[in-house]
């Protein structure tokens, strides 16, 4: 009698699997079954010419876009049909910012971090990201005010000033000085090292090194 075959189980979900996306606009071909897997505990950065496709791969992994097919899961289920629980857990910063107006800087720190408790000790406290991130004397004012710069280290400690599983970083160092790099590299290596999975769009060798990220091109499956 033949034996019956064994399958292996099944481990625990990445935290991120997009596997052979496809996304056209227009007609025109931008991802050709396109993957990228990132385990928590691992960081990955993408990388590619202009318009290789990084952000889109990165909107539809946050479930912002839908690819015209393929399997995007995200804690192992699929994020455009996903309920609010998922999103508890995941930062994604792609791009549009959002403020409250009428809060100071800070008080978008405690708010998140008011959403988000009991936070544990290994997330920074919102007054030490804003001294890591060079906004302490910026802690009162309204996000309107500030310069471009500036709102993108505020966007930084808010992804950090939470607790988090998965992390989605569109160029995270874009507008910044190069001195603040090497200190979103240790903060964001911090997050990894506590076994969050990291996914950036980034060129950036402070970040890409810093954080121990593995490179994946997009550059290579689309030629
Ligand atoms: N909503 C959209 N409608 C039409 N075309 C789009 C849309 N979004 C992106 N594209 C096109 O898809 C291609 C990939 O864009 P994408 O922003 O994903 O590239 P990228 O690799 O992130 O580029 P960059 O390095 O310049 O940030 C580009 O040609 C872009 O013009």
């Amino acid at each position: 009698m033949p034996k019956a075959r064994t399958r292996k189980p099944a481990g625990p979900p990445a935290a991120i699997e997009a596997s052979g996306v496809v996304v056209s606009f227009g007609g025109t071909p931008v991802l050709n079954k396109v993957g990228v897997r990132v385990e928590y505990g691992q960081a990955v950065s993408l990388v590619g010419r202009n318009g290789s496709g990084k952000s889109t791969l990165l909107r539809c992994i946050g479930g912002l876009l839908q690819p015209d097919s393929g399997t995007v899961r995200v804690a192992g289920v699929d994020p455009a049909r996903t309920g609010p629980a998922l999103w508890r857990d995941v930062v994604m910063l792609l791009g549009d910012e959002a403020w409250y107006p009428d809060l100071t800087v800070i008080e978008h720190l405690e708010l998140l971090r008011a959403v988000h408790a009991p936070v544990p000790d290994d997330i920074p406290r919102p007054a030490d990201l804003l001294e890591a991130f060079g906004l302490t004397e910026r802690a009162d004012v309204v996000p309107a005010v500030l310069s471009s710069g500036q709102r993108q280290r505020l966007m930084l400690a808010t992804a950090l000033c939470r607790p988090s599983k998965v992390l989605m970083l569109d160029e995270p160092e874009q507008r910044l000085d190069t001195d603040i790099r090497p200190i979103l590299a240790e903060l964001l290596a911090e997050r990894v090292k506590a076994g969050a999975a990291l996914l950036l769009a980034s060129h950036d060798k402070t970040l890409i090194d810093g954080v121990g990220a593995r490179v994946r091109s997009l550059d290579q499956v689309s030629e």
